[in-house]
């Protein structure tokens, strides 16, 4: 099984979204179904603007008032939901638009973090797996959108780094993909081929690894821990290449 992670830098864009399309399709014609978990933090960050709010990010976590809140619920649930959903319907390829409160996928709590409150940011507490078996069973591509139960009837925003790494260890994942907008982690401007729980940790202390890459090598790391076996950080153009993530 395999989950592929779609950052949001990009997923506004046609040929981008052509190109993952084109590789989703591949994979369900070799009945290889993945699934689908996508970001959409660059258009969070507009519609935020456009509310009157403004963006503002602990080490790569969107900090989450009610305006952010409103924002992330619109274009994660909405908007990239439904464009991704769209496309690949459109190929023949069935695909469902959930996110982690349809069916009470994925149940959040409270993020607490050592810089401080970041607002309405949740971490996944729970997963019902067997939602996601169900969707693949019927050779359906679940296409996840972060946003998460909180138990109470409120919903918290949950990093889609963090939300795939989660999903992945939840249902015993293969391998995992982080797709983004650069070709893996760079170092000294080059792509790291491989790197370490070590490497890592010295990278983001350094500076090196920042903003929105760490959410992405962290959860990569959990992931490795609870038993994924292969996780890679890489663009869609080199899918097979990338920085493979080890945890020793
Ligand atoms: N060492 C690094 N290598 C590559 N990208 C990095 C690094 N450190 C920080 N970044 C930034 O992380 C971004 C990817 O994170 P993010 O914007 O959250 O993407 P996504 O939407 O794919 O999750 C890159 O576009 C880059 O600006
Ligand atoms: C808490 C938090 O950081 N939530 C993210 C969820 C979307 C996301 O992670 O999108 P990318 O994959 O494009 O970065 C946000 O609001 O931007």
């Amino acid at each position: 099984m395999r989950i592929l992670k779609l950052g949001g830098n990009e997923i506004d864009d046609p040929t981008w979204l052509a190109r993952l399309v084109a590789v989703i399709q591949t994979m369900v014609n070799v009945n290889d179904v993945p699934i689908l978990v996508h970001g959409g933090g660059k258009e969070i960050g507009q519609l935020q603007v456009a509310l009157g709010g403004e963006p503002q990010f602990v080490a790569g976590l969107r900090v989450t008032d009610q305006t952010a809140l409103k924002a992330a619920t619109m274009v994660l649930c909405g908007m990239v939901s439904t464009r991704l959903v769209a496309a690949l319907n459109a190929v023949g390829v069935e695909a469902l638009g959930l996110s982690g409160v349809d069916r009470n996928l994925v149940y959040a709590t409270r993020l607490e973090h050592a810089a401080g409150d970041l607002g309405a940011v949740g971490k996944p507490a729970r997963i019902r797996a067997t939602v996601l078996y169900e969707a693949l069973a019927a050779d359906v591509v679940p296409v996840l959108a972060p946003l998460c139960a909180d138990g109470v009837g409120g919903t918290l925003n949950v990093n889609a780094d963090v939300f795939a790494g989660a999903i992945a260890a939840a249902v015993g994942a293969d391998e995992a993909v982080f797709i983004s907008n650069v070709p893996g982690v760079l170092v000294d401007g080059v792509v790291a081929p491989r790197l370490n729980t070590d490497d890592i940790q010295a990278l983001i202390a350094n500076g090196t690894i920042s903003g929105g890459m760490i959410p992405k090598v962290e959860s990569a790391l959990s992931g490795l821990q609870a038993g994924v076996k292969i996780v890679r950080i890489t663009n869609i153009d080199q899918l097979d290449a990338g920085t493979i993530i080890e945890a020793a």
